[in-house]
């Protein structure tokens, strides 16, 4: 494990972490701004030294202000990805993957630049290079150093849209294939849906919560910070069958429930995570007949909870999991919802697209 306990004063803010990540998979680190992620991840590499406490990377102390141990930059062997590439403009791509990297073995080399697809810019100067290109090199350069954790900060924040998109992709192959502790500095929900299967939220440099994704996505830990339109639910499924006709894929989410969603995934059989906004969900007392509406599930009120003025959320149970529905006060007093009475819950096939569903290996492998 990778066993964060620190604390730290940063001026009015005091941080305090306690952690233990697995030695695989990725952590976001997500908060507000001045919450204390860069400040947290730089106790990490050592570039900041914390007032007390300790950092275990399996066996081995990076810092332990008891027993007086605090390794170097260096010597921690971290790899280390900022919001800017921080290339050197003078050296080509190889040039900026090769500095300060010691070991030359080139079947290391080879399996890094296909793995972040670098192979046609090796010869390219920086300043040809798109933001999503310049950030590849510097995760490479990172990668090229055999780190034992790599922290990330913000590396999508200074990029466009389409950019993001495009590197997204890459960012899921390292989350895949790198086995060392990951941890990733975001404050995009979007971003951390797409690649964490652990998430720790810091508020005000406290520590929140810290825990398996979907966990933390449905405490209370975030909400305070996301907008009623953002909110929503992680469910888990299985890829089932594209439609025969639509452009629509089936999901399997277990006690043969099932949810139609917006476009063609064909790896059929894998685990995915999908995002469900509690907006788009509303509820009906019986089922509903001759509905546009593509997906109507059976469910049992588990809770009401009113989230302010003009908002209720009802929590729904659904094949061993739970849903999230936004619905007015007004709705809630017309059909006198209780708890324990059985719903129906309907979701537009619409409001679930690629930006909702991602790859949940990890998160299986782990849970
Ligand atoms: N050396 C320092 N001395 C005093 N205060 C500091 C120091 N370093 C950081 N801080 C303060 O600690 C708080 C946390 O800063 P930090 O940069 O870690 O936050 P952050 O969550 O990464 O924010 P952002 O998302 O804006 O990058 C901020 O209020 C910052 O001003």
């Amino acid at each position: 494990m990778l066993n964060i306990k620190l604390e730290k004063r940063l001026g009015d803010v005091c941080l305090k972490v306690d952690a233990s990540l697995p030695l695989k998979g990725v952590t976001a680190v997500f908060g507000l701004s001045g919450a204390g992620k860069s400040s947290l991840i730089n106790m990490l590499a050592g570039l900041v030294t914390p007032d007390s406490g300790s950092i275990a990377l399996g066996q081995e102390w990076l810092f332990n202000s008891e027993q007086g141990i605090n390794l170097a930059v260096e010597k921690r062997r971290t790899g280390y990805v900022f919001q800017d590439a921080r290339l050197f403009p003078h050296y080509k791509v190889r040039g900026n993957l090769n500095y300060g990297n010691k070991d030359k073995d080139p079947v290391h080399f080879d399996r890094i630049v296909a793995l972040l697809g670098l192979e046609s810019l090796l010869e390219r100067y920086p300043a040809t290079l798109s933001g999503g290109e310049k950030q590849r090199v510097a995760m490479g350069r990172a990668l090229l150093s055999r780190p034992r954790l790599l922290l990330l900060d913000e590396p999508l924040a200074s990029l466009d849209a389409p950019r993001k998109r495009e590197l997204l992709p890459y960012l899921q192959a390292l989350a895949e294939h790198l086995a060392i502790p990951i941890i990733y500095v975001s404050h995009s929900l979007d971003e951390i849906l797409q690649l964490a299967d652990r998430l720790l939220v810091l508020e005000r440099g406290q520590q929140v919560a810290c825990g398996p994704l979907q966990q933390v996505w449905d405490s209370q830990a975030l909400r305070p910070w996301v907008e009623a339109p953002a909110q929503g639910s992680l469910l888990l499924a299985e890829i089932g069958e594209v439609h025969p006709e639509y452009n629509m894929t089936r999901l399997r989410l277990g006690d043969n429930a099932e949810l139609w969603v917006s476009g063609r995934l064909t790896n059929v059989g894998d685990s995915v995570r999908v995002r469900v906004h509690s907006q788009q969900v509303s509820v009906c007392l019986q089922r509903p007949e001759g509905s546009s509406i593509r997906n109507i599930l059976a469910v049992t009120l588990a809770e009401i909870r009113q989230q302010d003025e003009d908002r209720v959320r009802l929590k729904l149970a659904l094949a061993g999991t739970h849903l999230w529905a936004n619905i007015t006060p007004w709705a809630r007093d017309e059909l006198g919802l209780t708890v324990g009475q059985t719903l129906f819950a309907q979701i537009k096939g619409l409001s679930i697209g690629a930006e909702d569903i991602a790859p949940a290996h990890l998160l299986k492998r782990f849970s």
